[in-house]
This record gives structure tokens, C-alpha cells and sequence, in this order.
């Protein structure tokens, strides 16, 4: 049996019931064959059977006290993957669905990412089934206080630099930092993601959105296309979703959709940048849903459906796709609609948007398909650019960050198509992605010998 093989038997045999851990590690391990051919010293020194293994896992009691005065209890979990090249290093995530599976998928493919960046930083994850959705001010710093009261000695600015996820952005990071800062009485780069005015850096809120924008259009270059009339889907209304828009609209493209996890906006006159800053308000300021996105604009709003959903059941033609909400958002039957319907293009700005079933059917289409790891690796490399100013004291400008981060990007998508070409699989985004990331951190683990 192939090396490959008995890792992933392992992997489901050990926890049966982490199924998105699961479909990272069989998504990245089934691209990684060649890599044990060429690298027998890879094989020898189990560097695949110890891959999959975090680092440490872990998960803690998050008491706290809700605005009516009664205890509320969550879970809290820290997975550090692997720091082969640098501190770990991964976002929180608050949401009703997190479990110690999803936590584990996010930080496997973290690390992956995060080298594919070429910055110094390992994979790891956080997060908690906390849901923010309808809590006060007050209860969110109450938790997040709380989060922090055990998170704080895992973390470090030198052994594991937490960010923002899904329902965790400025003002979470604010509240966890101040209370790190209170307990610890030392402000450090511990956290990315903060305030401007404590150590944030300029473009960190655009990263992720802008780079997934601006790897689709090095994938679009390929094929001599560019933004310029094209139609677009975006998903999620979040902090990726909006700063997606914004810089689609920039390059000259339409787009045409957002959602939440209550409704689908279908804008067929496009979200412009004045109603880019109407959703911005509503999501990040009010806290609202976009079905008032539908009553403010007299948009087509179809509740609990999500965006692939409804350009499936809609025939609605898409060239560019961006699903920028949760994991396995895109099904095959809604894969098999975009590529119906005239999709060209699919960029992940959210992290494994796409089924197996989904990917396989974008790539036997000829779709350009750029996997999360690679299309939204833009949020962490801001992180790493984030680091570094907090190391030398430095501020830099806006134009700075975007310059880097720009070339960051394109050099993310060179990587990919190198590496795919080097194994035989030329144009192929993931298995590029997964190769150019992994080998660079099986080398770092093979130079430490077996530890
Ligand atoms: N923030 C970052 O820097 C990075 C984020 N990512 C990934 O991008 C994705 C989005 O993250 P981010 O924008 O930060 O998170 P946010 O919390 O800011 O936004 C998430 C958005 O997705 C929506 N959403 C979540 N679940 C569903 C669902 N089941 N159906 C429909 N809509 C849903 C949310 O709606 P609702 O509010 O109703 O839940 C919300 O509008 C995630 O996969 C994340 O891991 C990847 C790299 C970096
Ligand atoms: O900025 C970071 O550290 C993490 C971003 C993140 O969570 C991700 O890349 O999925």
C-alpha cells in the first residue's frame, strides 16, 4: 500500500467523525504521490504520517455571563499544526458549527497556505461554537475576555499569532487583544489583525478579499481575459465578500450576488461601490441581514438559499466565481450550473467553498479553478506583512502594503503553475498549490530529525 494511502486510512480510522478534516487531508494527500517517488527521504523519515498530526490540540471551557447576569458555557479550541517554518499561525473562528474537525481542517490546510506565501509562518487554527449573531456589545467583550483568559498562554508572538475568521474582525480582535495586553502588561504583535491605531497594519481588513480578486485576474491572464465586463457571483457578505466587491469593481467587472446564511441578493445591476458601503454599514456597523440589502435596492432576495443555489435553480449566467462564506457552500449539481452557465473562472476567497465532487467537475470543464489555500492565501500574507512592521516599529503605507501583497499574489500563482508543471500537471492549480506549499515545509521537518 502506497504511503499516501495508509496516511488517509489512518487519518479516518483515528477520528471517524472529523469529516472536513478528513476531506483536506485526502484533497491535499492524493496530490502529494509524486512527491514520495521523488523524495524517498520523505518516506523514510515519515514526514506524511506526521503532517497530519497537529503539533497539540487544545480545547478549553470558555465561561461567561450573559447580559440577563446567567453563566453561558462554550468550547474553545487552539490546533497548532505545524511550525516547521515559522510561529503557527491561523485565524479564530466564532460559530455555532465549530468542532474540533473543522478546526483541524482549517489549521491542516493553514499550513500549506501559509507557505505558499513564502513568509515565515507555520499553520495553525482557533476558534469556538460561540454565536455572535443577536449578542450584545457587552457580551461579546464578556467572551471574548473569556476566550482569552485561557488562550493567552498558548500564544505568543513567537510561537502562535491568532487573527480574525468567521465571525471574528476588528472588533473582536480588539477586545481579545486589550485583554492579552492586560494580563500579560506587554503589547507585542501576539495578535493580527488590530486596530491601526495599536499596531494594525493598513490593507489587513482588504487582504484577503483583494488578493483572491487579484489571483483570479493572474488566472484570467492566462487565458488573455481580464475583470473588464465580466459578471460575477460573490458569496458571503462578510469581510471577504465585501472587500472582493470592491476590488472587482475596481478591475471592471459587474457583480451580481452576496448572501448571509438568511438570504441570497441577486443585484442584476450590479453592487457598485456606493452599495459596496451600504452593505459594509449594514454588516459591519448595524449588524443586520442583507434582505434590507433587497429592500434598500428592490433587488430579487430569496431566503435560506445560498448563492449557488439560486444561480442553479435560476439559470443565471456567471463568468467568475467567487465563494467567499464557509466550506463546501458550491455542491456538484450548483458546480455543474456555473459550468452550464458560462463560468470561467472559480477563485476561493473562503477556505474549501468547493465539494470534492464540485472540484472535479470545474477541472474536467477547463474551468480555472484556484483553490483557497493559493486564491485566498492574500488575509494571512497581510498578517506575516503585519508581523513584520510590529517587529521593527515600522507603519507602513497603504501603497506599500498593497504593492507587497500584490506581489505576493502573483508570485503565489507562479508557485502554483511551477509546481504543477514540475509534476506533470500542468494548469493544475491544486496540485500545485498543494506541492509548492508541502515541500517546503517536508524539508524544514526533515533538517529537524525526528521531533
Ligand atoms: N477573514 C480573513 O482574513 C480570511 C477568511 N477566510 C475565509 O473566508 C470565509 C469568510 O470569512 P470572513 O469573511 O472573514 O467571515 P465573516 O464572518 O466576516 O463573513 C462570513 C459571511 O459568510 C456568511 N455565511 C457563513 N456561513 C454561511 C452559510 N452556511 N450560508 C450562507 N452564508 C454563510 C455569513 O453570513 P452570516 O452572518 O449570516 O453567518 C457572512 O456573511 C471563511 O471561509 C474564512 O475561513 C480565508 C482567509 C482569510
Ligand atoms: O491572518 C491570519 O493569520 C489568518 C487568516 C486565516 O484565518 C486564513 O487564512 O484562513
Amino acid at each position: 500500500m502506497s504511503v499516501i494511502k495508509s496516511v488517509i486510512d489512518k487519518v479516518k480510522h483515528m477520528d471517524p467523525d472529523q469529516k472536513e478534516f478528513h476531506q483536506a487531508v485526502i484533497e491535499v494527500m492524493e496530490t502529494l504521490e509524486p512527491t514520495a517517488e521523488r523524495h524517498p527521504e520523505f518516506v523514510k523519515n515519515g514526514i506524511y504520517e506526521r503532517i497530519v498530526e497537529p503539533e497539540r490540540a487544545v480545547q478549553f471551557r470558555v465561561p461567561w455571563v450573559d447580559d440577563k447576569g446567567q453563566v453561558q458555557v462554550n468550547r474553545g479550541f487552539r490546533v497548532q499544526f505545524n511550525n516547521a517554518i515559522g510561529p503557527f499561525k491561523g485565524g479564530i473562528r466564532f460559530h455555532p458549527s465549530v468542532n474540533l474537525g473543522i478546526i483541524k481542517f482549517l489549521g491542516f490546510e493553514q499550513i500549506f497556505k501559509n507557505s505558499l506565501t513564502t513568509l515565515a509562518m507555520g499553520g495553525g487554527k482557533g476558534g469556538s461554537d460561540f454565536d455572535p449573531k443577536g449578542k450584545s456589545d457587552g457580551e461579546i467583550m464578556r467572551f471574548c475576555q473569556a476566550f482569552m483568559r485561557e488562550l493567552f498562554r498558548h500564544i505568543g508572538p513567537e510561537t502562535d499569532v491568532p487573527a480574525g475568521d468567521i465571525g471574528v474582525g476588528g472588533r473582536e480582535i480588539g477586545y481579545m487583544y486589550g485583554y492579552y495586553k492586560k494580563i500579560r502588561n506587554e503589547h507585542t504583535g501576539v495578535l493580527t489583525g488590530k486596530g491601526l491605531e495599536y499596531g494594525g497594519s493598513l490593507i489587513r481588513p482588504e487582504a484577503t478579499g483583494y488578493g483572491t480578486v487579484y489571483f483570479a485576474s493572474e488566472m484570467l491572464a492566462t487565458r488573455g481575459l481580464d475583470f473588464k465586463g465580466k459578471r460575477v457571483a460573490v458569496s458571503g457578505a462578510g469581510n471577504v465578500a465585501q472587500y472582493a466587491i470592491e476590488k472587482v469593481n475596481e478591475m471592471g467587472g459587474t457583480v451580481i450576488s452576496v448572501c448571509d446564511s438568511g438570504a441570497t441578493i441577486i443585484d442584476e445591476a450590479g453592487i457598485d461601490n456606493d452599495k459596496c458601503c451600504y452593505l459594509m454599514e449594514l454588516k459591519n456597523v448595524r449588524r443586520g441581514r442583507v434582505n434590507e440589502y433587497a429592500d434598500q435596492y428592490k433587488t430579487v432576495c430569496v431566503e435560506s438559499k445560498n448563492v449557488w443555489d439560486v444561480i442553479r435553480e435560476q439559470g443565471i449566467k456567471v463568468d467568475v466565481a467567487l465563494p467567499c462564506a464557509t466550506q463546501n457552500e458550491i455542491d456538484g449539481a450548483n458546480a455543474e450550473a456555473l459550468v452550464k452557465n458560462g463560468c470561467i473562472c472559480v477563485a476561493e476567497g473562503a477556505n474549501m467553498p468547493s465539494s470534492p465532487e464540485a472540484v472535479r467537475i470545474f477541472q474536467a470543464n477547463n474551468v480555472l479553478y484556484g483553490p483557497g489555500k493559493a486564491a485566498n492565501a492574500g488575509g494571512v500574507a497581510t498578517s506575516g506583512l503585519e508581523m513584520s512592521q510590529n517587529s521593527s516599529k515600522l507603519s507602513w503605507t497603504r501603497e506599500e502594503v498593497d504593492s507587497r501583497l500584490l506581489l505576493i499574489m502573483k508570485g503565489i500563482h507562479k508557485s502554483c503553475l511551477d509546481a504543477a508543471e514540475a509534476y506533470g500537471k500542468k494548469g493544475d492549480y491544486v496540485t500545485g498549490a498543494n506541492i509548492a506549499g508541502f515541500v517546503k515545509v517536508a524539508k524544514a521537518m526533515l533538517a529537524y530529525g525526528i521531533v
